[in-house]
């Protein structure tokens, strides 16, 4: 039911406009065998008749067109459509769920899912018409004997139930197969982002061949290949079953009641018609089963394409005058599933102020981007709350609050093209930086967009430090920022970046292991374990400078 409701959203009228004419073709159709049978039996050839032959004709001609013309529309439509949807509402969504979905099951959403169900727009109408076909030519069937349509109704009937129990079986391989392709796609990521590990080591290769990959691609293949069998061989019985009802007609029923030799003929005529838009209706089941398998993967994961959300920002005014941003018992806790232990990171009591420039710190894992993560808004607090000066900031308000940071993730991700970025003097701006962080010489901009990101990490990372100076926010996260740099641009970094960005009247969060530059902060917290301590100067810390 989604299916249909999500596919009436994607184009409705094109769909609808699909299905009528999908339906003149239908009853074309039908009108043209009841004919054929007239003119066969009763030997009839009036110029009427012609003429209704031929009208019959232009109409079947001219919906069946209609309706392709507008299925290929519809089905582009309807790919185009759902990607963007599926985009959006993966972007809609929290990030600790999609960190929990991970990103080969969100690729795997958006290329298989979404493909799976796109086929099924061009399915659906094919459906409707080859569906009004049948009804079609079951109405003639009916006019010509209503008591040989009761029995063939009931042989057909008793063949659809038998043909559908296997196809329920099939449908619940599939879906196990659907689940390896996660993994399949798991794996690929390995192929494309652990090349050089895997390069390096060929025991490591050959095992990830052998158990990983080959083991998961095998358990695909075997859940499909008995999926798509069980499937076959209901789609050969449902094809006998015709046959079965053209013998039932013609030898069983004449020897039980006499019949009339234009309803066997009839009767016969139009169950062999019957047996393209029927062979047709079964083989679409498949890409319909494959399309339904999609959407409750997509449901599982709590990504509905169906639901309604929202990511405009609820108020777009920037933030200009304020004093402290304040964490009240602020805690996030992580779960972790496999190992039945958790990380909880608070409750948090921090008082941020407006023009300052505070460390973070802490060893590995103590908790330092989770709450940066926290602080920027990208993780709602599990308990607590987050104040912007008296202003409690509730669910409505966090898109808006995400608006008054840029950060540079230890994970950040540049893009090509400075996008969202107004501003009348963007290219003479971005030049300056680029003299600024020393990478004039590397990189140039043509139309906005970087002439390549192939570079260092380090020097990427400069690049994304440009992009957070274009964004202009009243407030800066860099989280590691220095770690990749040479011990020269650490200190340009520490020493002039930071400072300038302060003088700026800019709030700067530091996340940093460089304790040889911690003096130049304002203050400094410290993260232990999750917990958040402060220190009053760095010989408490463990620092002796001089
Ligand atoms: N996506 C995640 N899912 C589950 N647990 C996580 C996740 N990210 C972090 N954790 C847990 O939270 C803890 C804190 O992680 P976090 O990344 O905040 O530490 P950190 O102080 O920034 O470490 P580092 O200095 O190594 O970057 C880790 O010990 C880990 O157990």
């Amino acid at each position: 039911m989604n299916l249909i409701r999500l596919l009436l959203q994607t184009s409705g009228i094109h769909l609808a406009l699909a299905v009528i004419a999908g339906i003149f073709s239908g009853a074309s159709a039908a009108g043209l065998i009841a004919l054929i049978n007239t003119t066969l039996t009763q030997n009839n050839t009036s110029v009427a008749l012609v003429w209704t032959f031929v009208s019959l004709c232009l109409l079947r001609l001219a919906t069946n067109l209609t309706s392709q013309v507008l299925l290929i529309r519809l089905s582009q439509t309807a790919i185009l459509d759902l990607r963007m949807r599926m985009s959006r509402r993966i972007l809609a969504s929290p990030l600790r769920q999609l960190e929990n979905i991970g990103a080969p099951r969100l690729l795997a959403v958006l290329t298989e899912d979404i493909q799976a169900i796109s086929n099924t727009a061009f399915v659906i109408p094919f459906f409707c018409i080859n569906f009004a076909i049948v009804i079609g030519c079951l109405v003639y069937l009916y006019w010509l004997s209503w008591s040989v349509f009761l029995i063939a109704t009931c042989f057909m009937l008793l063949g659809i139930c038998t043909y559908q129990l296997p196809i329920l079986k099939s449908r619940s391989f599939l879906k196990l197969a659907r689940d390896q392709e996660d993994q399949l796609y798991n794996h690929f990521r390995a192929i494309t982002e652990g090349t050089k590990e895997l390069k390096l080591h060929q025991q490591r290769r050959q095992e990830f061949f052998s158990e990983a990959l080959y083991t998961t691609a095998r358990s695909y293949r075997y859940y499909n290949v008995l999926g798509m069998s069980i499937f076959a061989a209901a789609a050969s019985w449902g094809q006998i079953l015709f046959f079965l009802a053209i013998g039932l007609i013609l030898f069983v029923l004449p020897t039980l009641t006499t019949l009339n030799a234009s309803v066997v003929i009839g009767y016969a005529l139009t169950i062999i018609y019957l047996m393209t838009p029927l062979e047709y209706i079964m083989s679409m089941l498949l890409p319909l089963n494959k399309a339904t398998v999609a959407l409750q993967k997509i449901e599982t994961l709590g990504l509905s394409l169906v639901s309604h959300y929202s990511d405009h920002p609820t108020r777009s005014t920037n933030l200009h005058a304020w004093n402290c941003l304040r964490l009240v018992g602020v805690t996030h806790t992580y779960y972790q599933e496999r190992e039945d232990t958790s990380f909880i990171l608070g409750p948090v009591d921090l008082k941020i102020y407006a023009g300052e420039l505070l460390f973070i710190i802490g060893g590995n894992g103590s908790g330092k981007s989770t709450l940066s993560k926290l602080i920027t808004g990208l993780y709602p607090p599990d308990t607590g709350e987050i104040y912007l000066d008296d202003k409690l900031i509730g669910d409505r308000d966090r898109e808006w609050y995400r608006q008054q940071f840029s950060a540079v993730f230890s994970d950040f991700y540049l893009f090509e093209r400075f996008l969202g970025i107004g501003n009348l003097h963007l290219n003479t701006q971005i030049q300056n930086y680029l003299v600024q962080l020393q990478l004039d010489h590397k990189v140039h901009i043509d139309n906005d967009t970087l002439s390549t990101t192939a570079l260092s990490q380090g020097q990427r990372k400069r690049l994304a430090l440009l992009t957070a100076y274009l964004e202009d926010r009243p407030i800066y996260v860099f989280d590691e920022w220095a770690s990749d740099q040479d011990p020269l641009f650490k200190k340009i970094f520490y020493t002039q970046l930071l400072p300038e960005l302060k003088s700026k009247g800019k709030t700067v969060l530091v996340i940093s292991h460089d304790d040889q530059y911690f003096d130049i902060a304002d203050r400094i917290v410290k993260l232990e374990h999750g917990t958040l301590k402060f220190y009053q100067n760095l010989s408490q810390i463990g620092i002796s400078r001089g």
